[in-house]
């Protein structure tokens, strides 16, 4: 039975996993990383009473699993996924926040490794659809702005899946020129960008994870979106990645392209 490791237990999309794979009767969950523990009981986080908890990598014994599952945070998932590569750990991972530097660099570890594995910066169907949409349309529409939006404790900004889609679209976009002779009386007012395309990030009680992709043409509008209106809407995708681990023969990067 493949055992994983879940980094990131506690956390909002640790706490999904976790009910995931109770229900899974061919996975188990023999570990967890936290960076600090409010309970030392891993019944407390609807872990199984056998699993081990570790708050830091060099605690966790070798073999403690064969999957490493993460949704932590940005500023530790590179760190936490080399380390995953370099001990044999098949990584799937839901956190957001890696450079492509980093991504190429990981990629390049689970090649000398022979492991293969998934970074994925969304697991919904909805979100992965529309990425593909988007890229499609922007063949024909290549004036094009994102918003996304997500509820207030997300710590990165612009989201993952908005960065994957901006990136997706830049591959097959035409050459494309913006007005030059603008200015921003408020900086930031026009967004971020990525290769000229526009992304604005909201923060709101209320919401959990959302995304327009709006086009721009001659008296047309096309506007594509996707909402994720609960965090069970990732589980299927996280499902669809632990049952293929085994058999990814490379570290792939997006939802998409283990489907
Ligand atoms: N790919 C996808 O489909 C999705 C991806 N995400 C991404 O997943 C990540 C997690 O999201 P979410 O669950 O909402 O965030 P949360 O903040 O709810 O959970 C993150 C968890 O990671 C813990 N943590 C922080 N640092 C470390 C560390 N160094 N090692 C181990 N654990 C650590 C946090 O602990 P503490 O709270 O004590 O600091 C917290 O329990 C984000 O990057 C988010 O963008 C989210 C939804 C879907
Ligand atoms: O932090 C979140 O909540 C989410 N993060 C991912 C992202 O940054 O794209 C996926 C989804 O948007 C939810």
């Amino acid at each position: 039975m493949p055992r994983i490791l879940l980094a990131g237990f506690a956390g909002s999309m640790g706490q999904q996993v976790v009910k995931l794979v109770a229900s899974l009767p061919d996975f188990e969950i023999t570990a967890g990383l936290a960076h600090r523990l409010k309970s030392s009981d891993p019944a407390d986080y609807g872990l199984p009473a056998s699993a081990k908890l570790y708050t830091s990598l060099d605690e966790i014994p070798a073999d403690a699993a064969d999957i490493w599952v993460d949704f932590t945070v940005p500023a530790s998932v590179y760190q936490n996924v080399r380390y995953a590569l370099e001990n044999g750990y098949r990584p799937i991972v839901g956190t957001t926040g890696l450079t492509d530097q980093q991504e190429a660099e990981l990629k390049q570890l689970a090649k000398e490794k022979g492991i293969g594995g998934l970074i994925a910066p969304n697991f919904g169907m909805s979100a992965v659809l529309l990425m593909k949409f988007a890229q499609e349309a922007a063949k024909y529409f290549p004036d094009v702005e994102i918003i996304e939006m997500h509820h207030e404790d997300k710590k990165d900004a612009p989201s993952g899946t908005a960065l994957a889609t901006a990136k997706l679209i830049a591959e097959v976009r035409e050459p494309h020129q913006t007005a030059a002779d603008t200015t921003e009386s408020l900086p930031g007012a026009r967004g971020g960008d990525y290769q000229g395309i526009k992304l604005h990030a909201v923060r709101l009680p209320g919401y959990v994870a959302h995304e327009q992709v709006l086009f721009g043409g001659k008296g047309e509008a096309l506007t594509i979106r996707q909402d994720s209106f609960d965090r069970s809407s990732f589980m299927s995708g996280v499902k669809v990645a632990l049952e293929k681990a085994a058999d990814l023969n490379q570290l792939y990067v997006g939802l998409e392209n283990i489907l």
